[in-house]
């Protein structure tokens, strides 16, 4: 089974919904998340439609991770509501997330160095799969298995399949942190600065991976390099102290002179 030929059972009328494609994906109303006395956001209100890729950018401390941090559930906001495929997920756990299809990369690699490449992302299948505690060695020809061999093409990594993780390049393990969050038939994905720390040739495998995926699939990213975001996202949100201020096309965000102000200008780390 290939991951454009992932499908998942619709769970609600939400889902049923976004079949005939009038739903969200995603949609935050009000989201404010405190840390103490201070707003980390701040009213955020955000919807991406199912398939959409959107990026969002902002400058050092502007709330981005935070973001994140709410949907996946690793944060409860402090106030708003999070809907996820029409269902309100605010309070729920990050594990019923996971199982709505919800899947995040992080900025710093969790990986298994002392396995395979092919472990690692059979290891990320049988996680979210019905079997996962059985302990029957898999064969070749394990469906689970077949998975994995083709997560690990769609994201560049065939040639390395059986090299332990340890001796991947930088760029490699951010690779296959992509393989590893397309695992189990993901229907949004929250990429955390996938490109950080790469090459200008890991960069462009990056972009290419990234505008590869099976278009069912949603994502936001979210970047520090403008270029990369702006050519993998159709649509960016962009944030400043905690709040969305600006939304638009890539040629829009790009040409906007507030942005060009506060994001190239000063602040931008
Ligand atoms: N666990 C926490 N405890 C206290 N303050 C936090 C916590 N997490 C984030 N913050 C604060 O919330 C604000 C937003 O941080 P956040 O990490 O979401 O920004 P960001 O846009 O992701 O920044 P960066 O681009 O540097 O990763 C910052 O002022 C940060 O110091």
């Amino acid at each position: 089974m290939s991951p454009a030929a992932s499908t998942v059972e619709p769970r609600s009328v939400g889902d049923l919904l976004n079949a005939t494609g009038s739903g969200n994906a995603l949609e935050l109303r009000g989201v404010t998340r405190m840390f103490g006395a201070l707003a980390a956001l701040t009213d955020v209100t955000l919807t991406v439609k199912p398939g959409e890729r959107r990026g969002v950018l902002g400058s050092n401390g502007a709330g981005k991770t935070t973001l994140f941090n709410c949907v996946t559930g690793d944060f409860l906001p402090t106030s708003g509501t999070i809907r996820l495929f029409g269902e309100d997920v605010t309070r729920f756990p990050a594990h019923e997330r996971i199982r709505r299809g919800l899947r995040r990369t992080y900025q710093i690699s969790l990986l298994f160095g002392g396995l395979t490449v092919l472990d690692n992302v059979y290891l990320a299948c049988r996680g979210v799969s019905r079997g996962r505690f059985s302990l029957v060695r898999p064969r070749r020809n394990d469906a689970l298995m077949q998975s994995a061999f083709e997560l690990i093409e769609a994201v560049h990594l065939s040639d390395v399949a059986e090299t332990l993780v340890a001796e991947l390049s930088y760029g490699q393990q951010r690779q296959l942190e992509i393989a590893l969050a397309l695992a189990g038939a993901p229907r949004f994905i929250l990429f955390d600065e996938p490109a950080a720390g790469l090459s200008p040739t890991e960069r462009a495998d990056l972009v290419a991976i990234l505008t590869s995926l099976p278009r069912h699939i949603g994502f936001i990213i979210i970047e520090h390099d403008m270029d990369v975001a702006l050519r993998v996202a159709e649509s960016v949100s962009m944030m400043h102290n905690g709040r969305i201020f600006k939304e638009g096309l890539p040629s829009e965000i790009e040409n906007d002179p507030e942005v060009q102000e506060l994001y190239l200008g000063g602040g931008h780390g």
